[in-house]
């Protein structure tokens, strides 16, 4: 079964006037994870889609999504997956790939109808591509490893950087998942905007009672949403995206944009937010 809902792009002004709900409607993307299906959510930023692919094994294929008015969903587009759960298998253009957790699978534009199965969690993000980039299975010893933080600032963290130029070539996805050391409890702590690309946020790895608080907004106009594990939040380009957890958490960021570097982004320090 596949669902997808679609997620209009807002503008700062008007998310400057929401409520704890209509933030919550418009910028938080819960239950993308269910149990024999595909869930999407096809947002205006970027046109970029983030889901999630539950097979509990029973293989679950995506192929023709209405949104696109392509025959085929990668037709013109590309795409990234992680496996957040057990291992499980992604069958696409002809090959069949074994994803292990932690796994991310690159499939370019042209790749077809994707099958998920086996016992994977499937993260699914994706952006329009304009040229076919090789598919490409990047396990964590491939990601390159980034280590930013301190201790002392409670913001020690590893940054793994899967679909990356570093790393592989891509045509505007790029995709990689944080996580925080022992005591620190802070990501993109100092914040960070980059109008150029929008980016989406999948915390996971969280104890079922615990909590991110998640900033987000215009640097002096920031707002807040408590997230849950495995649910997800949508980073307009005007918007910061940081947020501390409330207990041990992961967190797969993804973006998709005018371009691919990653450290192309405007820092604010503490002091320049309200
Ligand atoms: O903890 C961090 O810092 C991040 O993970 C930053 C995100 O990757 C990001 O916002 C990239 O633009
Ligand atoms: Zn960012």
């Amino acid at each position: 079964m596949l669902t997808v809902e679609t997620r209009h792009a807002i503008h700062q002004d008007h998310a400057k006037g929401m409520d704890t709900e209509a933030l919550r409607k418009h910028f938080l993307t819960p239950g993308m994870f269910a149990e024999g299906e595909i869930r999407l959510v096809y947002t205006h930023y970027d046109r970029f889609v983030m889901g999630g692919a539950v097979p509990a094994g029973k293989a679950l294929t995506l192929d023709e999504v209405a949104e696109t008015r392509t025959p085929s969903f990668l037709d013109r587009r590309e795409m990234g997956i992680v496996n957040i759960g057990d291992t499980g298998t992604v069958t696409a253009g002809g090959e069949t790939y074994t994803m292990n957790n932690g796994d991310v699978l690159y499939l370019g534009m042209g790749s077809g109808a994707v099958t998920f199965d086996g016992a994977g969690r499937f993260y699914i993000t994706s952006a329009p591509a304009h040229r076919t980039c090789p598919t490409r299975l990047v396990t964590v010893a491939d990601a390159a490893e980034v280590n930013l933080g301190a201790a002392e600032t409670s913001n020690k963290r590893t940054i793994r950087q899967f679909i990356h130029p570093t790393v592989m070539d891509s045509c505007q996805l790029i995709l990689g998942y944080t996580s925080l050391l022992d005591g620190s409890v802070w990501n993109t702590m100092p914040a960070h905007i980059h109008d150029r690309r929008m980016e989406a946020y999948l915390y996971f790895g969280m104890a079922p009672e615990s909590r991110v608080l998640h900033l987000m907004g215009e640097p002096k106009e920031t707002r807040h949403l408590f997230i849950a594990n495995e649910e997800g939040a949508l980073s307009p380009p005007w918007s910061i995206h940081a947020g501390a957890g409330i207990g041990a958490y992961t967190f797969i960021w993804a973006m998709a944009g005018d371009n691919v570097d990653y450290k192309d982004v405007e820092m604010l320090p503490a002091e320049d937010l309200l």
